[in-house]
């Protein structure tokens, strides 16, 4: 059997089935890879002894004929899942030696279904970030790199240099699955999380509708906003994941009861028919060329496979940033309050409670954590509240109806997924308005709810990859990932990154 962890989520699944390999080797094969990839920081946290074990149990079940859908298969879980027994961190000081008592509905899924967990996966903190850089466990490295003499490359001391980055927040995700650490992983989008990472990393993200999965267990961000899918390896990777994470939670009262389609099984359906539209206002001034003409590929390959693009306008897109980042910040300024050092976690000891909350929150909290508290708060107070708080719901009301009624007319929408390709780490930290810039084309998504995929479409001149993205209506994730499908297929994509680490 040649390495197992060379195989797509798909093949490997098929290698399992037919006992070409069993959990045990390929999970053994997987924490091999992730301890000689540790210059990536991929992982905050390896659970070796728990998944050599689970993977044990899987060959077991498999050897009594109870093999459930992703039987045996490793994955990566983002450390904003809980998990049962498994400390869960939010890649955040404050919940600094917090173990669930309890596993996230998604993970539970995931278990359910045969899969095993090899540890959890670095991001940003509490998923607020486009770049990884604002993790308590120091930023992750994207396994790509630029061609030529300023690629990255570890020091004389040991250390990564001129290190670029996988995105955020799932950046743990991303990178982990572009450089074969698990067969696939679990992510969240809030505001470009899965899709934005994706992008920067070759590999296929998805941000189902808002409601597909289950919120429970998830560390909160901004709840209205919020939504749990894969990043894999390839569009049929994605939505075998998709299948096994979405469903009906009671637990989640902003799930949907809806029954879940095989994903997998609609992906030989192509887009013959299907009518695509290209959102003139998503032509960015400044963007880069290359980008550009990816868009214009993309729109060639939909319609060479049959589908029929038209261009669409959609004239509020320009607010969906300055709304998202009004929204988000109120939400997290609210659900972060309940790190309080009495709860969860982090403390730092004070005489006086109230002295005692703000040396815990100083302490805990990062600094864009810190900021968009502060961002929250204020478009939150009273006074500020209708100036603010307010004409952003009444704006985000006006950006969904505007999307959906964009939907009457065509079944997706083609954009590009990011305005660049994957940058240097450090280069746009110093400017949190650059970095929010990042989630300009994935924002919309979020705040109408719809469900959003990139795909790897391009590689730039530097040798980056680049990706594309397609919106669709909602809860009609079979036929994005059939887009997606056909993307994928046109653009051949087969380009990996060399091993550097
Ligand atoms: N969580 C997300 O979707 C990431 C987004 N870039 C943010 O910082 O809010």
């Amino acid at each position: 059997m040649s390495d197992p962890t060379d195989l797509s989520l798909a093949q490997l699944r098929d290698a399992l089935a037919a006992k070409d390999v069993s959990s045990a080797e390929a999970t053994d094969a997987y924490l091999s890879k992730i301890e000689g990839a540790s210059a990536l920081n991929a992982y905050v946290r390896v659970e070796g002894d728990k998944a050599r074990e689970a993977a044990k149990a899987s060959d077991d079940r498999r050897a009594k004929g109870e093999a459930g859908p992703l039987e045996g298969v490793p994955l990566g879980i983002k450390d904003l899942f809980c998990t049962k027994g498994i400390p869960s961190t939010a890649a955040s000081r404050i919940l600094e030696g917090f173990t669930p008592p309890y596993e996230s509905t998604v993970t539970s899924n995931l278990l359910r279904d045969g899969a095993v967990f090899l540890g959890k996966l670095n991001m940003d903190e509490f998923a607020m970030g486009s770049s990884n850089e604002t993790s308590a466990f120091g930023p992750v490295i994207n396994p790509w790199r630029k061609s030529g003499s300023n690629a990255t490359h570890i020091g004389a001391d040991g250390k990564v240099e001129g290190g670029l980055t996988p995105g955020g927040s799932s950046g743990g995700s991303s990178s982990a699955v572009a450089a074969h650490l698990c067969a696939a992983a679990t992510a969240t989008d809030t505001g470009g999380s899965i899709r934005q990472p994706a992008s920067l990393t070759a590999t296929v993200g998805v941000k189902p509708t808002y409601g597909r999965c289950s919120r429970w267990g998830i560390v909160a961000f901004a709840s209205s906003l919020d939504q749990a899918g894969p990043i894999a390896r390839d569009v049929r990777d994605a939505a075998i994941m998709l299948r096994s994470m979405a469903g009906h939670d009671p637990k989640d009262s902003t799930s949907i009861d809806r029954p879940v389609p095989d994903y997998e099984a609609a992906l030989g359906q192509g887009v013959k028919g299907l009518k695509v539209g290209v959102p003139k206002e998503y032509r960015l001034d400044g963007m880069p060329s290359e980008i550009e003409a990816l868009w214009q590929q993309g729109i060639d390959w939909m319609r060479d496979a049959g589908a029929e693009v038209v261009e669409i306008s959609l004239p509020l897109t320009k607010y969906a940033l300055p709304v998202y980042y009004i929204v988000a910040p109120a939400e997290a300024s609210s659900n972060l309050a309940r790190y309080d050092g009495v709860k969860y976690g982090l403390r730092v000891e004070d005489p006086d409670i109230q002295t005692m909350y703000a040396k815990t929150r100083a302490a805990g909290f990062g600094q864009e954590v810190q900021r968009r508290i502060l961002i929250g708060t204020y478009v939150l107070s009273a006074g500020y509240y209708d100036a603010y708080y307010l004409r952003a719901q009444k704006v985000r009301k006006k950006i969904a109806d505007e999307m959906n009624e964009a939907f009457g007319s065509v079944d997706l929408m083609l954009t590009p997924s990011t305005p660049s390709a994957a940058f240097g780490l450090g280069e746009k930290s110093s400017d949190p308005v650059e970095m929010y810039l990042n989630d300009v084309f994935t924002v919309t998504a979020n705040l109408a709810g719809i469900p959003g995929v990139s795909v790897p479409a391009g590689i730039d001149a530097q040798g980056l990859p680049l990706g594309l993205q397609l919106l669709g209506r909602p809860f009609d994730e079979e036929t994005l990932l059939r887009g997606a499908k056909a993307i994928e297929d046109a653009a051949g994509f087969t380009a990996r990154p060399e091993k550097w680490w």
